[in-house]
């Protein structure tokens, strides 16, 4: 494939690692970075300590703090920031971003207030259609992807060539594989949402609970994604794949996860501010609990996990009371179109 130029909005760990599969690929990278310190690590000592310590950052990327510099002539724009930064960083770039440019972005989150998906933020500052943007998702920790570990990965698109685009652009046969998915807004939510869950199992860990209390939160956590996310117009199946369970193992399991340690460390008893703090990276989760509690009551749609993480994190709640309250519910069958209901009538063969 040719060399593109590729600009990548911001240098954070998730925006570093992709950095390194698209310099591997062979393409020029440009990241990003408010930070003038980072630049000059990253340009002299090829390194990016405070978010991916120990990693070596290829020559194929060099650090700037021009944003204009950076997508000036870009083939392809990927937007990485955390959702609380999208629209400020959008906004930051939109004068500069070539009319050609494939935009991208690989953040898993939705904008406060608003509600709105990060593709509809960068639709409105860019002045881009959506149907021209490309979504990446996908069970992949930046500390793994830059070792070069193996890790799938989804890219959605309403146009199969903006997601066949992103897809040349990031897969390699070694250890990047990209697949497509048409669901860009399954894709989106999938992405975003699993982050409360991630939440609920560091706190579950965190309390002491075993595999079987994780389990029901990964399988009942998708459940209620998959209701949410198809309200919102999405593909019930595209919660069966990378972007659904496959990012929800990940997340609930991984030592590399920032939402599950959040969460665990709630579950010490440490308030929220200071969990926060002592994070010193994203943890989207804490924002997004919000955002779907909000978007469950904008689509009437049930999501006891979400609301009581949000009653944890919002109201003062302990964690040993969510859980009493979560299996105290009433009873209900585990999916609501298989039930005797539905079936009856129905032959069975
Ligand atoms: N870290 C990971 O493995 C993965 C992260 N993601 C998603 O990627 C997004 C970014 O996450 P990370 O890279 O992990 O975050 P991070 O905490 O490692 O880095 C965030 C970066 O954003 C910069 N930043 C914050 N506000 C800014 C602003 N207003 N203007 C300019 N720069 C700003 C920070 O200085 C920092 O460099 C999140 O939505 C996350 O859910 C998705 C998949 C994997
Ligand atoms: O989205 C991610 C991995 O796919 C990163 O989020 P966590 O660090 O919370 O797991």
């Amino acid at each position: 494939m040719a060399r593109k130029k590729v600009a990548v909005l911001v240098a954070g760990s998730w925006g570093t690692a992709l950095s390194r599969v698209l310099a591997d690929n062979g393409h020029r990278v440009l990241l990003w970075t408010r930070n003038p310190a980072q630049a000059e690590e990253i340009n002299t000592l090829r390194s990016n300590g405070k978010f991916l310590p120990g990693a070596e950052i290829p020559e194929g990327i060099t650090a700037t703090t021009s944003i204009a510099e950076a997508v000036e002539n870009a083939d392809a724009v990927l937007f990485v920031s955390p959702s609380a930064a999208m629209r400020d960083v959008a906004r930051q770039a939109a004068g500069s971003i070539p009319e050609g440019a494939l935009v991208m972005h690989a953040t898993k989150g939705f904008e406060s207030g608003s509600l709105k998906r990060m593709s509809t933020v960068l639709s409105e500052e860019l002045g881009r259609a959506e149907e021209k943007l490309v979504v990446l998702s996908g069970p992949s920790h930046a500390e793994e992807v830059i070792q070069r570990h193996p890790t799938t990965i989804v890219v959605a698109a309403q146009e199969l060539a903006c997601a066949e685009a992103a897809q040349d652009l990031f897969m390699n046969s070694s250890y990047f594989r990209v697949y497509t998915n048409p669901d860009f807004v399954g894709v989106e939510t999938a992405g975003a949402i699993k982050n409360i869950i991630a939440l609920g199992a560091g706190l579950s860990d965190g309390l002491g609970y075993g595999d079987n209390a994780k389990a029901a939160l990964i399988t009942r956590g998708l459940a209620e994604i998959a209701r949410l996310g198809e309200a919102m117009g999405a593909n019930v199946l595209t919660f069966a794949g990378l972007a659904g369970v496959g990012d929800l193992i990940v997340t609930c399991t991984s030592r590399h996860s920032r939402n599950w340690r959040a969460g665990s460390l709630l579950a010490q008893g440490n308030p929220l501010n200071e969990v926060l703090e002592q994070m010193g990276m994203v943890v989207e989760g804490v924002r997004t609990t919000k955002s779907a509690y909000e978007l469950a009551r904008r689509y009437g749609v049930e999501m006891p996990i979400t609301n009581q993480l949000y009653a944890v994190l919002f109201e003062g709640r302990s964690p040993e009371q969510a859980v009493e309250a979560l299996m105290g519910r009433v009873r209900t069958h585990e999916i609501e179109e298989v039930a005797w209901e539905a079936r009856r009538g129905r032959t069975l063969n």
